[in-house]
């Protein structure tokens, strides 16, 4: 049986009404990067995008079945990890025990700093605020200098600079360089940055946030492509609820040989390891090892056990469910003697180079 996939082949995909079998939650606002992946898996006309606050709230209405579907950011290709994506997987209360990982999504990041061009009040610029690098005159048209990662406008009445962490973390250089007196404030989402922004009315904030988010708030770029690094990427993962009797992951289909030996899928477990014993955690790496499992990503988050102690993430090639060869079940088996308390999160479909 083939379990349905999200990418607008899900189950209900005719009934976009308040049907919680269409819905799917994302960290908000609308026009963050995460909406932006949630309609790359989820079509708009098929599903009801639902907007939430944090990381967590997506967990919650995924765990308590009020949406079908949910997507998270898991890591972004300059930045590393989401802390709170982590967290929540590590799942210390058990909230989140039917709650798992069935697809990812690769989004292109580019960011833009969005503001005004020149203060909405009378005003000269601050003193307080750094000069910009930039010398072209007000009164430059931005396409005159498009060059990526360079300002359009001079930068000096800009002293506040809004976004997500991640977000300010991506374009940390960017901020160095031409903002380096203004001042930096973490917000829940880049879309949010953009709402500060736009609502200052001494147009004297900026937002790291997409172009898209700007343009929806009549935000000028004051400059584009802020981010560090060009091949800046942030990989979702896309959650739902285990079904009973059902199989879990989406399976190859019929007659689909499994050409890519096992590269076709990954899955992720978490797991702790006896913290006292040397050699606990190479233990557990070395049944990957011994299976010929290739590893993705590896992390780690406090255990909460007891200071300084860890809960260990690995993703590898491989799915529990489109097994052949049995090396997925027969890990999960070792793992189950190797290490202290582990978990399955999931196996889904390997994305990577699909875009
Ligand atoms: O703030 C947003 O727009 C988000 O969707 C969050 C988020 C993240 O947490 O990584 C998503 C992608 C970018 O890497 C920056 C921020």
């Amino acid at each position: 049986m083939t379990t349905p996939a999200p990418r607008g082949s899900g189950p209900g995909q005719e009934d976009v009404g308040p049907d919680p079998g269409t819905t799917v939650a994302f960290l908000g606002p609308f026009n963050s990067y995460s909406h932006q992946a949630t309609k790359i898996a989820f079509p708009e006309d098929k599903w009801q995008l639902e907007p939430t606050t944090t990381i967590k709230e997506v967990f919650d209405r995924v765990q308590s079945r009020q949406c079908a579907y949910g997507v998270v950011p898991f890591e972004n290709s300059t930045h590393g990890t989401v802390t709170f994506t982590l967290d929540a997987l590590a799942d210390r209360a058990a909230a989140y025990a039917d709650t798992l990982v069935c697809d990812e999504v690769y989004l292109d990041v580019h960011h833009c700093l969005l503001g005004r061009s020149l203060p909405l009040s009378s005003s000269s610029p601050s003193p307080s605020t750094a000069p910009s690098s930039s010398s072209q005159p007000h009164s430059t048209p931005p396409s005159a200098s498009s060059k990526k990662g360079t300002p359009l406008v001079p930068l000096t009445h800009i002293q506040r600079v809004y976004s997500h962490p991640q977000a300010l973390g991506q374009s940390a250089g960017f901020l160095a360089r031409h903002l380096a007196r203004a001042e930096t404030v973490e917000v829940s989402s880049t879309s949010r940055a953009a709402e500060l922004a736009a609502a200052d009315p001494a147009g004297r904030s900026a937002a790291v946030a997409s172009e898209f988010a700007g343009r929806a708030l009549g935000l000028d770029v004051l400059a584009r492509c802020v981010e560090d690094r060009e091949d800046n990427t942030t990989r979702f993962f896309v959650l739902r609820g285990t079904r009973d009797g059902e199989e879990e992951v989406e399976r190859t289909e019929a007659g689909e040989a499994d050409v890519y030996g096992g590269r076709r899928y990954k899955s992720l477990v978490s797991f702790t390891v006896p913290h006292r014993r040397a050699g606990a955690l190479a233990d557990v790496l070395d049944c990957f090892r011994a299976r010929g499992l290739n590893l993705t990503s590896i992390s780690s988050v406090p255990s909460l056990d007891a200071p300084f102690q860890y809960l260990f993430f690995v993703e590898f090639e491989g799915s529990k469910l489109d097994d052949p060869e049995g090396r997925v079940g027969g890990v999960l088996a070792d793992l189950g003697r190797v290490a202290e308390r582990w978990r399955w999160l999931g196996s889904w479909r390997n994305r990577r180079g699909e875009r």
